[in-house]
């Protein structure tokens, strides 16, 4: 099939490049001419582990094309993807502009039926918007389905080619064949096509990231609980994740859940709730426990130094929002750093791939290093942002040598209490009960 996908970002770039992946011919399109001209070129433009050699081998045999002009893209292609960004306004809205822009662009060009597919996280009453927004200028045949995309940044190829479910919103019968067809080779695993209408579909989305956000927030609070009582988090969690009606994914306690989805898509599906007089209780509360987990680690370590961060200098292992990727967007770390200088204190940091997008935003208010134990030398305490795997087994005697003084706060519970005490560290972590650890009150 000829495919477009309007906007190549994240979702854009996996969508386009899997679906050239099983001999389909797509056309990517974006505005951003840099990124057009890059990818063009054969220079990925995300970090996503396995999606390079795809692209380059897709882009190679000529099944993946881009382009900034929207026309040129259309061409031929019967189905249309929106991978465009729905960033949050002030209120937590989604901000539609991409969307509803690109679909009334749309509608001047089109010439014959095509499906135009919502991929972006929308609020419900999209697709319906999206309909009249092409119709204005155009009065033939077409479809829009909302069909979400449920992929997780770092396992986004995997996501993508072997999904869980495929949530397809539409009533159009001619649409369900053609998207039944384009689908075959990802379903083929006995996961399911859900169809349903678009509303629905597009309530899915959010139910999704909502839910698995109050997971987390929950987990956070417990962990809390345990610090408070002496109890340990992870025992906590193997005790419940175990009752399959709770299951054993998504319990795992931190310095809050950050990204380019769970903190807009909350929020977006509070202000859908409030247009509709519905108060969405439990989703304000788990905002405001996520913002107050991003700072918890701060507390300890201002705890530890008695309030004084002034002149200290701190290592930072991890800055990207979770592993495997470079992503960067609403990073727990990047609160963290910022609550660190505002108190006075230096920081140094490593990334196996997020720095660059990190120098953007601190420039040189914070120093860089080129590996792991570069950035602890002389440091007056160590933070675990994220969980990369390189950081879970590291050299401990070279890092009790390089530290200033043997202090770790892990925001992510990757190392062993017990082995971290008998070790001689000063070690915190989050719930989880330790000779170092005082309770948390
Ligand atoms: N990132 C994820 O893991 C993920 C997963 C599932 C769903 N989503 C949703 O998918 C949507 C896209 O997210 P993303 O992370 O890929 O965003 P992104 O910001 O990475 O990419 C969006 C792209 O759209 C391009 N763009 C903007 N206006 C355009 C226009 N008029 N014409 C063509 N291109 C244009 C931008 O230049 C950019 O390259 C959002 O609604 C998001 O909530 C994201
Ligand atoms: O037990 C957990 C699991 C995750 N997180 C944090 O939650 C955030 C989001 O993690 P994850 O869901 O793995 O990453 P995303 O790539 O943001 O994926 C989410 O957001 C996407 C965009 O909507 C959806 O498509 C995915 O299904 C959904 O998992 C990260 O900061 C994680 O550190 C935790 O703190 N504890």
């Amino acid at each position: 099939m000829k495919i477009t996908v309007v906007g190549t970002g994240y979702v854009g770039l996996v969508t386009g490049t899997c679906l050239a992946e099983t001999g389909n011919h797509v056309c990517c399109v974006d505005i951003d001419e840099r990124k057009v001209n890059k990818l063009r070129n054969g220079q990925i433009t995300i970090y996503e582990p396995g999606l390079e050699k795809l692209f380059e081998r897709n882009l190679k045999e000529e099944r993946l094309s881009f382009t900034t002009d929207l026309k040129e893209g259309l061409e031929d292609s019967e189905i249309v993807f929106l991978a465009l960004p729905t960033p949050p306004g002030e209120d937590g809205s989604a901000d539609l502009k991409y969307v509803l822009g690109v679909a009334d662009h749309i509608g001047k060009l089109l010439k014959d039926y095509k499906i135009i597919i919502d991929k972006s996280t929308v609020p419900v009453g999209t697709a319906e918007k999206v309909h009249a927004a092409i119709a204005k200028n155009y009065n033939g045949e077409f479809d829009v389905v909302s069909n979400p995309e449920f992929l997780r940044e770092g396992v986004a190829v995997e996501d993508f080619m072997k999904p869980d479910r495929i949530v397809i919103g539409t009533t159009s019968e001619r649409a369900k064949v053609l998207l039944t067809e384009l689908y075959g080779p990802y379903v083929r695993q006995g996961n399911p096509i859900i169809f349903m209408d678009e509303r629905s579909a597009e309530l899915t989305k959010y139910a999704a990231n909502a839910f698995l956000a109050t997971k987390i927030s929950f987990m956070n609070e417990i962990a809390q609980m345990c610090e408070r009582l002496g109890a340990d988090v992870d025992m906590v969690r193997k005790g419940i994740g175990s009752d399959e009606r709770i299951g054993k994914r998504f319990l795992f306690p931190g310095i809050g859940y950050g990204g380019s989805c769970f903190p807009k898509d909350v929020k977006a599906l509070v202000y859908s709730a409030k247009e509709v007089a519905y108060d969405f209780a439990i989703l304000d509360a788990v905002t405001e426990v996520n913002e107050r987990q991003k700072i918890h680690l701060v507390s300890k370590i201002r705890r530890y130094f008695n309030n004084d961060l002034a002149g200290k200098k701190f290592a930072v292992w991890g800055l990207a929002f979770k592993p495997n990727t470079d992503d960067i967007r609403e990073a727990p770390s990047l609160e963290i750093i910022s609550a660190l200088l505002e108190s006075g204190a230096s920081v140094c940091a490593f990334d196996p791939e997020a720095v660059n997008n990190v120098k953007q935003i601190f420039g040189d208010r914070i120093n860089f290093a080129e590996t792991q134990y570069d950035c602890i030398e002389n440091a007056d305490a160590l933070i675990v942002a994220t969980e990369w795997n390189e950081f879970r087994t590291p050299d401990f005697d070279k890092i009790l040598s390089l530290l200033k003084d043997p202090v770790i706060f892990d925001g992510r519970n990757v190392f062993d209490v017990q082995v971290m005490e008998k070790k001689g560290f000063h070690y915190e972590s989050i719930g989880r009960s330790s000779v170092n650890q005082p309770k948390f009150v």
